[in-house]
């Protein structure tokens, strides 16, 4: 199949005939623990007792590979929930090389749709911060959908070109995990399988230098930037590497991954052309190696300021100056609403019945119009780039507000007031669009929003009009819900 069109790498792929081998197959799905939701322990069992079968890999023991699925993962509650990520085996290793710590300012110059953004957080404990940025609006979508859902409440979404990300926050760690040629994904997409042309060759290394140099600029001295991409061509790999290298001049060094990660070194000649030895220090992932995708994986250490910085360094102010409420920090932080927290909380405790410590460590933003925002952040960069912050706990409703329901199943689940505990076929009935009668002796004492939960689970919104009750679960949450229901 693919392999006429992946002939280019015989001479560099270290088994040719495992190669061939594992493109033919069909690749096996692969789950990421999220440990902001779920134990592992209870995960394995919920999800054994259902028919699946799951092997930790030995080199990182929250990502499990699916040996034998009964139905596709993605169809399972747990999913939904957010207790887990379905991420490719060699996709987790740019955040394990990157090695992101609690509490750290972490930015994902290329994030979409998140794979990355939330593995960081999780091994962050969900302290710190998590910058997720892309320029596509669509793929922006589906990081924000997977941030909610997986409850990550550290991470700020923005929406940016990577090469011109602005300045004012000099960052711990940068991941660029670049716009590629993708030909690591051929098992499972047939336009990777097609290759990269000539053209895409030429193309993307340009914007991928572009982006490592502006990954580099905006992490402090001392910082750690990570270059990944998920395809096999030197053109866009340790060519883009040795070039970034030469012209930083001494203030970046690569460095070994750390220990124990899969896969084999770079390559230091390609087509004619010989890289400086230290490339071999990159590390490429063949679909062989973990019978999963392709990746190439570099990390480099900034050691001092390179000369394509701005001047002051990656924290200085932005040209422009700062934004509204800007200060000496540059980026024009903007500090979170302690009054909008309160009030917050007195609604969600008169509404729902949920006690103050549900919301504990969460500050309150609000976006003109549009909603309430919690975010264990004390205070968020300025940037006009921001799309997001945190997690909507509410959108503005008329002169009230109304519950989301990735709210709800962030925070509502011990709901005590205006709740509903639902059988399987209620809340399907519900997801389907029909009314319902609630169940006698369910706490509902007003009209308006309520708590649907389902064996025990905050599951999204509901209206209650006094008579029957109606979801308000988003579309595309209730059509998923409906399919894990039909099961
Ligand atoms: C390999 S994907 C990222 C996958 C993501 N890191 C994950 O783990 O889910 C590359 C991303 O680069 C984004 N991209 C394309 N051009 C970009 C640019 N100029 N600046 C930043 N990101 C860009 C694309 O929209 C795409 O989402």
């Amino acid at each position: 199949m693919a392999t006429a069109v992946f002939e280019r790498y015989r001479t560099i792929i270290d088994d040719w005939e495992a190669f061939q081998a594992a493109l033919a197959r069909p690749q096996p799905a692969t789950l990421r623990v999220n440990r902001l939701k779920a134990d592992p322990g209870a995960l394995r069992t919920r999800l054994e007792e259902r028919g699946f079968r799951l092997e930790p890999y030995d080199w990182y023991p929250d990502l499990w590979r699916v040996v034998e699925e009964p139905f596709p993962p993605a169809l399972t509650l747990e999913h939904w929930l957010g207790w887990f990520y379905l991420q490719e085996a060699a996709a987790a290793v740019p955040v394990l090389a990157l090695d992101p710590r609690p509490g750290e300012v972490v930015l994902d110059l290329s994030a979409a749709p998140g794979g990355k953004s939330t593995q960081m957080a999780e091994r962050m404990g969900g302290r710190g911060m998590v910058v997720a940025n892309d320029p596509d609006p669509r793929r922006l979508a589906a990081l924000a959908h997977n941030l909610q859902r997986l409850g990550i409440t550290m991470a700020v979404v923005t929406r940016a070109d990577g090469r011109q990300f602005p300045g004012g926050v000099a960052f711990d760690r940068v991941l660029v995990d670049a716009p590629c040629s993708a030909e690591g994904n051929a098992r499972r997409s047939a336009r990777a399988r097609e290759g990269a042309g000539r053209h895409q060759r030429r193309r993307l290394p340009a914007v991928q230098e572009a982006l490592l140099r502006r990954g580099l600029a905006l992490a402090r001295p001392g910082g750690v930037v990570v270059y990944s991409t998920c395809t096999f061509a030197p053109e866009e790999n340790e060519a883009v590497v040795d070039r970034i290298l030469r012209e930083a001049e001494g203030a970046v060094r690569l460095e070994p991954l750390p220990p124990g990660l899969p896969g084999t070194a770079g390559v230091t000649a390609w087509e004619g052309r010989r890289f400086r030895p230290e490339v071999e220090l990159c590390r490429r992932l063949y679909p062989h190696h973990l019978d999963s995708g392709g990746m190439f994986v570099a990390r480099l250490r900034k050691e001092g300021p390179v000369p394509w910085e701005e001047p002051g360094g990656p924290g200085a102010v932005p040209p422009g100056g700062a934004g509204p409420g800007g200060g000496p920090d540059g980026v024009g932080w903007q500090a979170a609403d302690a009054g909008l927290r309160e009030q917050v909380v007195a609604w969600f405790r008169q509404e729902f019945g949920l006690d103050e410590a549900v919301l504990a460590g969460l500050y309150a933003y609000s976006s003109e119009g549009q909603g309430i925002w919690l975010a264990s952040l004390p205070r968020i960069p300025g940037w006009e780039e921001r799309w997001s912050v945190g997690l909507r706990l509410v959108r503005a409703h008329g002169a009230t507000w109304k519950p989301t329901s990735f709210g709800l199943v962030q925070w509502g689940s011990a709901a005590t007031r205006n709740v509903v505990d639902l059988e399987k076929e209620a809340l399907r009935a519900l997801l389907e669009g029909r009314q319902v009668t609630p169940p006698p002796g369910a706490p509902l004492e007003r009209r308006g929003w309520v708590v649907l939960r389902y064996r025990g689970y905050a599951v999204g919104c509901g209206f209650w009009d006094g008579e029957r009750l109606r979801s308000a679960l988003p579309q595309e949450r209730a059509g998923e819900l409906r399919s894990i229901l039909a099961r």
